[in-house]
């Protein structure tokens, strides 16, 4: 990828590339998604040689890790995973997080789970006080579009239909706007309990270990047991 000329950018690729030093010799790497994680593949394919492989979160990651040869593993072959590397859409200080703004957040919820410790990658624009200002992607099974968005409505919020978007599990996506998320646990667990619901896109239950965030000069680390 071409050196990022915007502030943005920089800190995306310092993040990304801050999370390299987790990855020990012979690992199979847990990958997430979107423009955060193509600086981390970048970097990744720099050390190929020493790592087994990746389990990827979504097809774009594969593509992605593939093209730089990177081995990449079912996760249903792979017993443990150590590490699990990935962006977010929003990051709080207890390291909760909304994700799914690229619609990928089934995979990357199910690799997170496998993996002992998640590494959030960041630029500082999506660390928040409380979450919610980034409307909350929900997977949905197509046929229960209807009924869930009512059922998400009853919770508070205003559900909009992410228009000509499939998911690479074949299922629609909810962006929930206006919601007021100041217990992230208790929401994600009741919008696990509206049928039809695949996944929604806060990880607070299982939440970041630890959270690198770069403003594109300097890097701040954060550790899940530091901020509760
Ligand atoms: O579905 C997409 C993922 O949850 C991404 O990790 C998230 O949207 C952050 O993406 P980006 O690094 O492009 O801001």
């Amino acid at each position: 990828m071409a050196e990022p000329t915007n502030r943005q950018d920089r800190a995306k690729k310092q993040a990304a590339e801050a999370a390299i030093e987790f990855i020990q010799p012979g690992m199979i790497v847990g990958v997430g998604t979107g423009s955060t994680v193509n600086y981390f593949i970048d970097a990744l394919a720099n050390i190929k040689q020493e790592i087994e492989g990746a389990v990827s979160s979504s097809e774009a990651s594969t593509q992605r890790l593939k093209d730089h040869g990177i081995p990449v593993y079912d996760l249903n072959g792979v017993g443990a995973l150590q590490v699990y590397v990935d962006g977010a859409d929003e990051i709080t200080s207890q390291l909760h997080m909304i994700k799914g703004g690229g619609a990928a957040l089934t995979r990357e919820k199910i690799v997170a789970a496998v993996a002992e410790t998640f590494i959030c990658i960041t630029d500082d624009s999506k660390q928040v006080e409380m979450l919610g200002d980034f409307p909350l992607p929900v997977e949905v099974i197509p046929m229960a579009r209807s009924y869930v968005a009512r059922e998400i409505v009853k919770l508070g919020g205003d559900p909009v239909y992410r228009d000509g978007v499939v998911t690479d599990n074949g299922n629609v996506i909810l962006d929930v706007y206006n919601l007021h998320i100041d217990n992230p646990i208790e929401l994600e667990n009741k919008l696990n309990q509206i049928t039809g619901v695949v996944t929604n896109g806060l990880f607070a239950a299982r939440g970041a270990d630890i959270a690198l965030i770069s403003n594109g000069d300097t890097l701040t680390t954060l550790h899940k047991n530091e901020t509760r």
